[in-house]
């Protein structure tokens, strides 16, 4: 079934068209990756889908339902959620913290259940450290979870993000360059994690440089040129697809 449905969007900054007609759909539990150039767009389109910017056309449709005109955290309380390209922890809150801020987006408590440390306030708490933990086990920390966030190497800080938007139970993540700064072995980590989530019925936009666990771990991928749509199909097409080589490689590739 299709969960996630992008029609002719467009995207435009001034006179630049950061986006100009991409299309594209994931389904249930499916690992789409959206490739191209630095600059090409792909980072909009993440931010397109999640409310964080506006488009200037076309449609995106979660569930049947239009997310036009919705706020981030609207989008992210329909199932959608999101890590960043550059992390966005909150780096002083422990490592715990953070993925309980995640929880609390289902949390249902009142401020007048928080002000007066009610039971269903505290039952809530409980359940919600629970999850994060739960979270915390299924990335495979290593570091310490009580710890400042910040305090923990970048590879564990990408896990961390990643348990963080696990947390808020989405039906679709969306993940942009998860592996961007790892070492071999966390790279070869991040596509069993990867593989992990789509097996928990989760589907997953990944935006990924990293062309060789792409290719593994992707069910199909979408290529973005100057914000154009230049191929969507299943990695061993688009590897051999002319133009995405042109694209990656400069009409010099064909020499
Ligand atoms: N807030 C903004 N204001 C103006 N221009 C922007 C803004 N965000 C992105 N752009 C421009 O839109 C185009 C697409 O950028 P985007 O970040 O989406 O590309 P990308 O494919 O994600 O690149 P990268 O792989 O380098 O992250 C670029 O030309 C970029 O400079």
């Amino acid at each position: 079934m299709t969960l996630l449905e992008v029609k002719e969007l467009r995207l435009a900054f001034g006179g630049l068209l950061a986006i100009d007609g991409l299309s594209f759909s994931v389904n249930e539990a499916e690992i789409v990756s959206v490739i191209g150039p630095n600059g090409a767009g792909k980072t909009s389109a993440f931010n397109c889908v999640t409310g964080f910017y506006r488009p200037t056309g076309g449609e995106i449709a979660f569930d049947g339902r239009s997310l036009l005109g919705l706020r981030p955290s609207a989008v992210a309380g329909v199932g959608i959620s999101r890590t960043f390209q550059n992390l966005r922890l909150f780096g002083e809150l422990s490592v715990l913290d953070n993925v309980r801020a995640g929880s609390h987006l289902w949390l249902k408590q009142s401020v007048f259940d928080a002000l007066l440390h009610t039971p269903r306030y505290r039952r809530t708490e409980r359940e919600c450290t629970d999850e994060a933990n739960h979270w915390l086990d299924f990335v495979g920390l290593r570091g310490d979870r009580y710890s400042a966030a910040r305090n923990l190497p970048y590879g564990e800080q990408r896990r961390v993000e990643i348990a963080r938007a696990l947390a808020r139970k989405p039906r679709l993540l969306l993940l942009d360059e998860p592996a961007a700064g790892l070492n071999h072995t966390e790279k070869a980590e991040m596509l069993d994690l990867i593989r992990r989530i789509r097996d928990l019925g989760i589907a997953i936009v990944l935006i990924e440089h990293d062309m060789g666990l792409v290719m593994q771990v992707s069910e199909r991928i979408v290529v973005l040129n100057f914000g154009k749509e230049i191929a969507d199909g299943r990695p061993e097409e688009v590897r051999r697809d002319p133009a995405v080589i042109e694209a990656y490689l400069g009409s010099d590739a064909h020499a």
